[in-house]
């Protein structure tokens, strides 16, 4: 099964970075405030000195002044009602577009949809996607876009208006690397499909048991790779041969991973040479995007250039912590902050995120917690009561890095930063964690919680890679802060 091999991935990951990640303490430290620094270490190479060394106790910061990041985000998210649509207004934007929903020429039951769901105006991936994913005769896409500009709104669209409802046979597959991922993207469709009744669905994910042999009817099938594979081949209750739109979410995720890949391939073997495929993702590391374009026959793509990758909405920060146990004192501080909106804490592995959890509950905060080894059905409900507000911080592992969209998250706090097998940054986990927030034009903060120089050369390696500076969080400045983040 598919879910159970992604846990396994995710075990094995977590495995291989404990291991080049030393443990957490076990004793909780005692509750300070993020340490300031003197010096600018904001450069690209840290000074040779012991990371130690660079502090002094006068650094400590007056803890009222953490409410300062409180006031910021809050004005922030006050500024931000107007501003997606002077966003799409904005050339520069990713949110910009030339054309109306209507003049994509969408079906007036999907314009209702679309205008139901509070769209104005297509973002600039829908306006130039959509056109390519239902022309006539169909053409293969592969498609970047930054985190939260309508991606997913754009393939379920394209999936809608693709099915003939006549059909009584499943016409498009949309595969998606997780459980909770492949739910949300159903809960889209089901809304942008809300005027098309005709239109059916179906789930395709773990837990969810067929009849063998005995064809399914619903046009629309989306689900994780596993239980995909296993609804076409082992189940028999999808013809493969009659899928005629093929759309890979998070599609370099799921070419570069291998268990993912070969269950991909393995589906995509069985489906006819002129079946349609999409692909998206908000990343393309070069080697995957060469591989999809071998596999995908002629396609269009569209790409982003480096630095256009990471959303100007997103301020991104790191606060400067002595050592480990200093994290957890800066977590608490920053607490306030994380409940204005909504919060997303990532952690390395699932231990970490456990023991995280619990301390942060010990110390009297109210945080939810969300990681691979939870069963789905704790998992969704999980996502549910965040998604609803009912809770406001969530603690999770990468398996939550990806698509989910909740658009209070104003806050994203990289507990542990995302080192790949090697130890060096993981440039791609980094811009879609960071991408839980700063939605469709919303203003987002990205926190990073740096405490070795180990961890100061991944913001360093992170910074290089997008040519994008990553602000020391300084407490003590107060003036620049506001500066900083407004
Ligand atoms: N044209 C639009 N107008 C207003 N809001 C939109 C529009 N398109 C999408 N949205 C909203 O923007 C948010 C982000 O969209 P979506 O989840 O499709 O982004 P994405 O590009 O797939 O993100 P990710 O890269 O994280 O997977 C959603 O809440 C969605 O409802």
């Amino acid at each position: 099964m598919s879910e159970e091999l992604w846990d396994r991935v995710l075990d094995a990951q977590e495995a291989t970075s404990s291991a080049s990640q030393p443990d957490f303490p076990r004793t909780m430290a005692g509750v300070r405030g993020p340490l300031t620094m003197k010096e600018d270490v904001n450069s690209n190479v840290l000074p040779e000195k012991d990371f130690a060394d660079l502090w002094k106790e006068e650094d400590k910061v007056d803890l009222a002044k953490q409410s300062l990041l409180n006031k910021l985000i809050h004005r922030s998210l006050v500024r931000n009602r107007n501003q997606v649509e002077v966003l799409q207004r904005d050339p520069t934007s990713p949110l910009y577009s030339v054309k109306t929903f209507e003049e994509l020429r969408l079906k007036p039951e999907l314009l209702r949809g679309v205008y139901d769901m509070g769209f104005n105006r297509p973002s600039r991936i829908q306006e130039n996607a959509l056109p390519m994913m239902l022309a006539q005769p169909p053409q293969n896409l592969i498609a970047q876009s930054q985190s939260g500009t309508g991606k997913t709104a754009a393939f379920s669209l394209a999936m809608l208006s693709h099915v003939n409802p006549d059909n009584k046979w499943t016409q498009c597959l949309c595969i998606s690397p997780t459980y909770e991922l492949a739910l949300q993207i159903g809960q889209v469709v089901e809304q942008m499909g809300k005027f098309c009744p005709e239109v059916k669905l179906a789930y395709a994910i773990r837990g969810n048991r067929m009849e063998r042999g005995k064809k399914i009817q619903e046009h629309i099938v989306i689900g994780t790779p596993g239980t995909l594979l296993d609804w076409c081949s082992k189940y028999k209750i999808i013809d493969a041969k009659k899928i005629t739109m093929f759309v890979l979410d998070e599609a370099d995720v799921m070419i570069a991973t291998q268990g993912h890949r070969d269950q991909s391939i393995r589906i995509h073997r069985q489906l006819s040479q002129d079946c349609q495929m999409l692909l998206f993702s908000a990343t393309f590391e070069e080697s995957v995007l060469r591989f999809a374009e071998h596999v995908v026959p002629d396609p269009n793509v569209i790409k982003l250039r480096r630095e256009e990758e990471t959303l100007e909405t997103i301020k991104q920060f790191y606060v400067l912590c002595r050592e480990k146990e200093d994290k957890f004192a800066a977590l608490c501080n920053l607490y306030g902050s994380l409940t204005i909106a909504q919060a997303m804490i990532f952690c390395h592995t699932r231990k970490m995120a456990a023991w995280l959890c619990a301390h942060l509950i010990h110390e009297g905060h109210q945080v939810a917690l969300l990681s691979g080894e939870m069963t789905v059905e704790e998992r969704a409900a999980v996502i549910e009561r965040f998604r609803s507000g009912k809770e406001k911080v969530l603690v999770t592992t990468n398996v939550c890095s990806r698509g989910i969209d909740v658009e209070q998250v104003s806050l994203v706090v990289n507990f542990d930063l995302p080192v790949d097998m090697d130890g060096n940054a993981d440039n791609e986990t980094y811009l879609h964690r960071i991408g839980r927030t700063g939605r469709f034009g919303r203003r987002g903060f990205a926190v990073n919680m740096v405490d070795s120089k180990y961890s100061m050369d991944i913001i360093n390696q992170i910074e290089t890679h997008f040519n994008r500076r990553i602000t020391k969080l300084d407490t003590s400045n107060l003036e620049e802060m506001e500066k900083l983040m407004s």
